[in-house]
C-alpha cells in the first residue's frame, strides 16, 4: 500500500475509533451524592444565575464563559480545500479545539453554521456570544471574511479573530523577520510576491507593511493573476494592494523576488520560480494540506533557500496553530474586550525572540533534533515548545493591558507564568516526547506474540509511525491472514518457531541456550525443545544481536514472560537486582510508581537500589527525578521495622548518592502536596519541589496503588517497564492495549538507543 493512502487510512481511523470526534464535554464538579446535584442543578443553580443577573460579568465567576472559545465555520475555504460545506470543516473545528486544549487548556467548542449569508452569519453569532469569553472565526471565504469579522469585532465586547487573518499573519510575519535577519535583508527593502488575495493573504500582508514593508515591493495574485491597479471589479481588499507593474503573471512575479508568500493553492510554484529569485530566497509555502511547491523539491532547487511550509512533518513549519492557543490565553486571562494590533504585534515580537534563545534539550527531544539553533531551518518556535504558554501569553495580555482593552489586569506576573506553566501539567506531553525521540532512531523489535490480532495491530502502528521495525513471531498461516485482515502489506521477517525446524538460526540458538546452561541439568535436547518457546526464542534473538529489543507479555503471564528474559538475559553487571516501574500520566502530571512488579519485599538495600535505577528511567523521558521513598511514617516517626527500612533506604542515597533528590521516609500525602510538605518538613529535599516518583516499601502496596489509580482514575500507563536487564527487554501486562504496547514498544527502542549511545562512549 502507498504511503499517502496508508495515511488516508490512519487517518480514517484515528477520527472514527475509538468514539467518532476529537472532544467530548466533561464534568468539572462533583456529582456523586443528591447534595450535589442539589447544588449543580435545581435548587443550587439559581443562585449563580441571580448573581449573573444582577451583573452579566459575573458570568465569568461563576460558568465556564471565561475559557470558552467558539470556533466558528461555515465551511467555505476549509485549509486549501475550498469551500467544502460545514458538516466537512467539522473535522478542522474539532481540531482546533483539540489544539486549543493540549496547548493552552482552554475550551475550544466547535460550532458549524449552515449559512454563506453575511448578516445571518454576524446575526447568528452575536446571538450566541454570551455563551463564550471569546469567539475564533475559521476557514470563512474572502471577501465575505473581512465584513463578518469586522462587524463582529465592533458589535461585541469579547475578543473576536479570524485566525486564518491574523493567526496566520502573527506567526509567518514572526518567521518573515527572522528569515530576513538570516538573509540579512530589509523588510523595507525587500521585493515580496504573496499568491492568493483572501482572508490569510490580506491579512498577512498588512501586518508586513505594518512592520515596514513597502507597498510599491509587493505583488499580490489571485486566481486570475497579478492583481494591477488596471483590473477591473478589484474588491476592495485586493485594490489595496494592487501593483502598477505591467506584469500578469507568476512567473514574471518571481523574477528577482526576495519573498514568496503562498497562501493560496498547492503546487504552483515550479523549480524554474524559484531560480529566477534573487540570492537567499525566503518561500514560506503555506496552503494546507499542500504547499504551493513542495518541501522537498524546494529544497533541490536552490540550496540558499530560506523554506516553511504549513506542514509539521518538515522544518519550519508557518502555521496558525503556533498562535491562537496563546493569543486567546493571553486575551481571556486579562478579560480583554479585543485582540488589537498592539496585541498582534507583542505575539509576534514574543515568538520571534523565542526562536533565538537557547531550545530547551525536552524540545530537540521531541522533534529528534540534535541540537536545534536560530537558523535556516529552524526561524520559528516548535509548536510543541513548552516555553510558549509562558511567553506568548504575557506578551499579549501586557499589551491589552498598555493599550486599554482589559478588564482585569493582571498584577502578579511571576503568578500568572507559574499559573500557566501548570495549566500544562496534565497532557500526555511525555507520550509524544517518547515516540518522536524513538523516531529518530527505530530499532529491531521482536513480538513473541505477533499471531494475536491486537499485538499484530500494535506491531502495524510501530511500523508506520516509524518507531520501530517489527520482527514477527507466532503461527506464520494466522500472522499472514491477519497482516492481510489489516492492511499490513510491510515486508516483515516472520518465524514460526513451532514448526520451522529448517532454521539455521533456531539450531544455533539451541546449541547456545546448551552452552548456557548444561551445568545447570540442560540436555541439548531440552534446549531444542525450548527454541520452539517464542519468548526463548526471542530473547535469544536479542541476546544475540538479531534484534535490538522485545516486547511481550500480551498473552502469558508475567513470570512465564520474566523467566526466559531472566534465564537468558539476566541483570546488567552493575545491577544486584532487576525491579519494575510504572509510568502513570495522572491529572497533576506523569508519575513513576516502583517497584511495582518484581521485589515482593526488598530489603533497605534493594529499595535504594531500585529508587537509583528508577532515576535513571526517569531521566529517559527528559525528566528531572524527584523521588519519595514511601512509608506509613514521616522521617523516622515510627521504630516498626517497615518504616526503619525505608529510612534507612534514604540515608543509603542520601550518602552514596547526593545528587539524587530524594528523601522520605514520608505518608503520600506529604510526598504529593507542596504545601503540606513545606510546612511540616522544611528541612526535606523534596521542600519546594514537585514529586514526580514514588518508591514504595513493598510490591504488594506498588502494585495495588498503580492498579487503582489506573482504574479509578482511567490514567494512562505505560509498564511495568523493566529495571535493571542487559539488554532493552520488556514485559508487556497481560492482554495489555494496542496503545499500551506501542507505548511499551517506544520505551523499549528509546531504551535500545541509549545502551548503543552508551556502548559508544565507552
Ligand atoms: N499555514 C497556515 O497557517 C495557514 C494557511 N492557510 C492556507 O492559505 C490558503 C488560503 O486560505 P484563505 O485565505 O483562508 O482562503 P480564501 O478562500 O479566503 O482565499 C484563497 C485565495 O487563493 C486564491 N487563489 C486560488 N487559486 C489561486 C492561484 N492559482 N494562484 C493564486 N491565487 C489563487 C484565491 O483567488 P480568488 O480571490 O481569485 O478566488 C483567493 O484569493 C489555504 O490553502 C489555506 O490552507 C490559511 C490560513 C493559515
Ligand atoms: C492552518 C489553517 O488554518 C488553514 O490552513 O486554513
Ligand atoms: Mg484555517
Amino acid at each position: 500500500m502507498s504511503k499517502d493512502s496508508t495515511r488516508r487510512r490512519e487517518a480514517l481511523v484515528y477520527h472514527a475509533k475509538p468514539q467518532p470526534g476529537k472532544i467530548k464535554i466533561v464534568p468539572t464538579k462533583k456529582y456523586a451524592t443528591q447534595r450535589d446535584l442539589a447544588l449543580a442543578y435545581s435548587p443550587g443553580v439559581a443562585e449563580p444565575c441571580l448573581e449573573i443577573a444582577k451583573d452579566k460579568s459575573n458570568a465569568y465567576k461563576y460558568t465556564t464563559k471565561g475559557n470558552l472559545v467558539a470556533v466558528i465555520s461555515n465551511g467555505t475555504a476549509v485549509l486549501g480545500l475550498g469551500d467544502i460545506g460545514p458538516e466537512a470543516s467539522k473535522p478542522v473545528m474539532e481540531g482546533k479545539g483539540l489544539l486549543f486544549k493540549i496547548f493552552a487548556d482552554i475550551d475550544g467548542m466547535d460550532i458549524e453554521l449552515d449559512t454563506k449569508d453575511v448578516d445571518k452569519f454576524i446575526e447568528t453569532v452575536k446571538t450566541i456570544a454570551p455563551t463564550f469569553g471569546g469567539i475564533n472565526l475559521e476557514d470563512i471565504k474572502a471577501p465575505e471574511a473581512f465584513e463578518i469579522e469586522r462587524r463582529l469585532k465592533e458589535e461585541l465586547d469579547i475578543p473576536v479573530m479570524h485566525d486564518d487573518q491574523h493567526g496566520t499573519a502573527i506567526i509567518s510575519a514572526a518567521a518573515l523577520l527572522n528569515a530576513l535577519e538570516i538573509a540579512e535583508k530589509k523588510i523595507d527593502e525587500v521585493r515580496i510576491v504573496i499568491s492568493g488575495a483572501g482572508a490569510a493573504a490580506v491579512s498577512c500582508t498588512r501586518l508586513y507593511k505594518a512592520f515596514g514593508a513597502k507597498a510599491e515591493n509587493i505583488v499580490m495574485l489571485d486566481s486570475k493573476g497579478v492583481i494591477r491597479s488596471d483590473r477591473d471589479n478589484l474588491s476592495s481588499e485586493k485594490a489595496e494592494f494592487a501593483t502598477d507593474r505591467k506584469i500578469d503573471t507568476l512567473e514574471e512575479a518571481m523574477q528577482d523576488a526576495d519573498v514568496f508568500i503562498g497562501l493560496s493553492i498547492a503546487d504552483i510554484v515550479t523549480p524554474e520560480m524559484l531560480n529566477a529569485m534573487a540570492v537567499d530566497p525566503i518561500v514560506f509555502a503555506m496552503a494546507n494540506p499542500d504547499p504551493e511547491i513542495a518541501y522537498d523539491l524546494a529544497i533541490k532547487t536552490r540550496e540558499d533557500i530560506i523554506m516553511a511550509t504549513g506542514r509539521s512533518d518538515h522544518p519550519n513549519q508557518v502555521n496558525n496553530v503556533l498562535g491562537f492557543p496563546f493569543i486567546f490565553r493571553g486575551a481571556l486571562d486579562v478579560r480583554a474586550t479585543k485582540i488589537n494590533e498592539e496585541m498582534k504585534m507583542a505575539a509576534v515580537r514574543a515568538l520571534a525572540e523565542l526562536a533565538k534563545e537557547m531550545v530547551p534539550e525536552q524540545v530537540n527531544i521531541a522533534y529528534g533534533e540534535t541540537k536545534l539553533t536560530f537558523g535556516r531551518e529552524y526561524i520559528i518556535p516548535k509548536p510543541f515548545d513548552p516555553r510558549l504558554i509562558a511567553t506568548v501569553p504575557p506578551a499579549v495580555a501586557k499589551a491589552a493591558i498598555e493599550s486599554g482593552v482589559a478588564k482585569e489586569p493582571i498584577e502578579d506576573w511571576e503568578r500568572y507564568e507559574e499559573q500557566l506553566l501548570q495549566r500544562l501539567g496534565n497532557d500526555n506531553k511525555l507520550l509524544r516526547l517518547l515516540h518522536s525521540r524513538a523516531k529518530t532512531n527505530p530499532k529491531r523489535i521482536v513480538f513473541p506474540e505477533a499471531d494475536h490480532l491486537d499485538v499484530l495491530k500494535a506491531a502495524q502502528i510501530v511500523f508506520d509511525e516509524g518507531i520501530g521495525i517489527p520482527i514477527l513471531l507466532g503461527r506464520k498461516d494466522v500472522i499472514l491472514e491477519l497482516k492481510q485482515e489489516l492492511e499490513f502489506d510491510a515486508d516483515l521477517t516472520i518465524i514460526d518457531t513451532k514448526t520451522d525446524d529448517h532454521n539455521e538460526k533456531k539450531k544455533q540458538y539451541a546449541k547456545q541456550y546448551w552452552e548456557l546452561r548444561k551445568r545447570k541439568g540442560v540436555t541439548l535436547y531440552e534446549a531444542e525443545k525450548k527454541m520452539r518457546e517464542r519468548n526463548y526464542y526471542a530473547a535469544m534473538m536479542v541476546n544475540e544481536g538479531d534484534a535490538d529489543c522485545l516486547i511481550s507479555g500480551y498473552s502469558r503471564s508475567y513470570p512465564t514472560v520474566v523467566r526466559p528474559m531472566l534465564e537468558l538475559i539476566g541483570k546488567a553487571n552493575n545491577v544486584s537486582k532487576v525491579a519494575a516501574v510504572n509510568l502513570m500520566m495522572t491529572e497533576r502530571g506523569p508519575m513513576f510508581l516502583a517497584d511495582t512488579s518484581i521485589n515482593i519485599e526488598p530489603s533497605a538495600n534493594d529499595l535504594a537500589n531500585i529508587a537509583q535505577m528508577t532515576a535513571s528511567a526517569v531521566k529517559l523521558f527528559g525528566l528531572e527525578p524527584v523521588i519519595a521513598m514511601l512509608s506509613y511514617s514521616n522521617f523516622g516517626s515510627s521504630e516498626h521495622p517497615v518504616a526503619r527500612k525505608v529510612n534507612e533506604a534514604v540515608r543509603m542515597l542520601h550518602e552514596e548518592h547526593p545528587e539524587i533528590i530524594v528523601d522520605g521516609d514520608i505518608q503520600t500525602d506529604f510526598a504529593l502536596n507542596q504545601e503540606l510538605h513545606q510546612s511540616k518538613f522544611p528541612f526535606s529535599k523534596l521542600a519546594g519541589r514537585k514529586v514526580n516518583t514514588l518508591i514504595f516499601p513493598s510490591l504488594a502496596s506498588a502494585n495495588i496503588t498503580y492498579k487503582l489509580i489506573k482504574e479509578l482514575n482511567k490514567s494512562e500507563s505505560i509498564g511495568p517497564i523493566m529495571l535493571g536487564m542487559n539488554k532493552p527487554v520488556h514485559v508487556i501486562q497481560l492482554g495489555a492495549s494496542v496503545e499500551e504496547m506501542v507505548n511499551m514498544a517506544a520505551v523499549a527502542v528509546v531504551d535500545a538507543q541509549e545502551r548503543g549511545k552508551r556502548k559508544k562512549k565507552a
